[in-house]
């Protein structure tokens, strides 16, 4: 098997999140849980998504990691390599947007970096170098108080910079709408420069696609489903892709057995979607304080589930509102918290598995990331779209035998999304 891209993707969700763009943009895709081992059939396809769990953990297990993934793709003939970050470019200052970029930089032997989270279709898009979230900066965005990476500057060069070794350069929107040349031209001048990193602007699916076009023709790029969009796009545009075209309907077969789902994220559209999906499923609150304080508050929900679950689905949640959540890491600490959390909830989906589900909803990055570890899932195949950003998934080589899940990232889908997701699951 050749592939003609790939990427590396910070968490599981954005995993998700961007195969489904490249396969809605004609590329056929799968998504490895890590490097997958060398005995797991995978299928023939144009792009291969690995999935990695590195977005909260300290920079230099990111960049080795990465590095890893990098040389995997790299061997399976990957072109280009795309490091997949959130399209709220979810990090901190010691995060590894930075580092990640110039080590992939390296990798290929230097050179210069497009670097940009925007995202239309999920309302992301990015201004002289500011990051908007459906019509707010950044920091004035819900994003401002994620439980492990409150994001409080919308500028990006500054963001980036922060977690940078080189300087950070910008390529603003008037240079993009001049078209690929322009780009290129003002490339070759932040490079010459001595810039690896580069925050483009986008706002327009137009913009990602002069950027996918000038990023297919270097080694590496980094950014969200956005940028993804515009590399499959420019892919296709190429011919180098068959036109056996990408197909989801398989991915879907009925797999039977009980659904659930599993919600450990705190974003405000998952706080609004819990709310939703009380009106029609037994929905589980756990306490937090409990969780933190030993196995009975995990034991009391598996039970709880265990009475109902025959009945239809259920919903389990750790997710609160900012305040519950700043008060718990006032106590125990922002990492720790969401660590034992974390550890709590994909303990429960793990069970609930154990127990007969094989229909499963994770609302959460981190949160699915926690959960497909403790299944040992080693890949998944692409189904159709439940909501932007999140498709149907089927897995691959799963030792519980066939899974459909649905791995949401926090901010994403409407409010009826856990209806609307088991309705595409059977
Ligand atoms: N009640 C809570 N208090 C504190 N942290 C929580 C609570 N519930 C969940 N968490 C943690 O918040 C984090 C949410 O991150 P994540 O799962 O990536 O969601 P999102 O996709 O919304 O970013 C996880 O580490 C999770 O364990
Ligand atoms: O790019 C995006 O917004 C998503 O793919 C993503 O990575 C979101 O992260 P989580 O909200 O932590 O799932």
């Amino acid at each position: 098997m050749a592939i003609l891209l790939g990427s590396i993707a910070d968490d599981y969700t954005g995993a998700s999140d961007l195969a489904n763009t490249l396969t809605k943009n004609g590329l056929r895709t799968v998504q490895t849980v890590g490097i997958p081992d060398p005995a797991l059939a995978l299928p023939d396809v144009d792009a291969v998504v690995v999935s990695l769990k590195v977005r909260s953990v300290p920079a230099s297990d990111a960049v080795a990691a990465a590095a890893s993934a990098e040389r995997w793709l790299r061997q399976l003939g990957a072109g280009h390599v795309l490091y997949k970050i959130c399209s709220t470019f979810d990090s901190t200052d010691a995060g590894n947007i930075g580092p990640v970029t110039e080590a992939l930089s390296d990798a290929a032997g230097g050179g210069v970096v497009l670097v940009t989270p925007a995202f239309p279709e999920t309302g992301r898009t990015v201004y002289l170098g500011h990051l908007f979230v459906g019509g707010q900066p950044l920091n004035e965005s819900p994003l401002r108080d994620h439980p492990l990476n409150p994001m409080q500057d919308a500028n990006l060069v500054r963001v980036l910079t922060r977690q940078s070794r080189n300087a950070v350069g910008l390529i603003d929107l008037t240079t993009i709408a001049a078209g690929p040349d322009a780009v290129k031209a003002r490339l070759d001048a932040l490079r010459t420069a001595g810039i690896t990193a580069v925050i483009a602007d986008a706002i327009f699916e137009r913009d990602l696609e002069t950027l996918g076009e000038v990023a297919l023709e270097m080694p590496v790029s980094t950014g969200a489903s956005g940028l993804g969009l515009g590399l499959a796009r420019a892919l296709v545009r190429s011919g180098r892709i068959s036109s056996d075209a990408a197909t989801t309907a398989d991915a879907i077969r009925p797999v039977g057995g009980l659904s659930a789902i599993v919600a450990g994220s705190c974003s405000k559209a998952t706080l609004h979607q819990l709310d939703i999906a009380e009106r029609s499923m037994p929905v589980l609150r756990l306490d937090p304080e409990r969780l933190l304080a030993g196995p009975d508050e995990i034991a009391a929900a598996i039970s709880w589930a265990g009475d109902r679950i025959s009945a239809g689905p259920v919903v389990i949640a750790a997710s609160a509102a900012p305040e519950t959540v700043a008060r718990l890491q006032s106590l125990h600490g922002r990492e720790a918290s969401g660590h034992a959390i974390e550890t709590a909830t994909s303990i429960i989906a793990a069970e609930l598995v154990g127990r007969g589900v094989r229909r499963l909803v994770v609302a959460g990055g981190e949160t699915s990331g926690a959960a497909v570890d403790r299944l040992a899932i080693p890949a998944f195949l692409i189904g159709p779209e439940i909501a932007p950003g999140v498709p149907v998934l089927r897995t691959v080589g799963n030792a519980q035998g066939d899974m459909l899940l649905a791995l949401k990232s926090g901010n994403f889908g409407g409010e009826d999304f856990f209806t609307a997701a088991l309705a595409m699951m059977h």
